[in-house]
């Protein structure tokens, strides 16, 4: 079970593959909180994180801009009162790619800061 946290986004391009049926099912077991959803034809992953108040969802909302920043790969953000919405998939290719996967491990592990 590889560690996608640690891993590192490569850099994305039109005809870069997007992630396989049983490579979904595979990376899935790694984010165990995210959930696969299809947006026109789309395959996005999706999490909603819970927070007391909208300033800790908001101060969240900072942490994952800054590292889709720092990773040049970059989320849906939907931000409301007490909750951040984080979609991740890969514009470039209209689907996921592993990066996708990577990041939405790294934004778990933002949880620990
Ligand atoms: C215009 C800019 O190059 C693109 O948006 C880059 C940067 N961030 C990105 N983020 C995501 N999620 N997918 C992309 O294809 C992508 N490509």
């Amino acid at each position: 079970m590889s560690d996608l946290k640690h891993q590192e986004c490569e850099a994305c391009h039109a005809d870069a593959p997007k992630v396989s049926d049983e490579e979904l099912r595979e990376l899935m077991k790694e984010i165990p909180d995210w959930v696969p959803e299809s947006r026109n034809g789309v395959l996005q992953l999706e999490r909603v994180y819970k927070f007391k108040n909208f300033k800790q969802a908001w101060a969240f909302s900072n942490k994952v801009a800054q590292l889709a920043e720092d990773e040049f790969h970059h989320p849906s953000l939907l931000l409301e009162w007490g909750k951040l919405t984080v979609t991740w998939w890969t514009h470039a290719i209209g689907g996921l790619h592993r990066n996708d996967f990577i990041m939405a491990a790294k934004t778990d592990a933002l949880l620990d800061d």
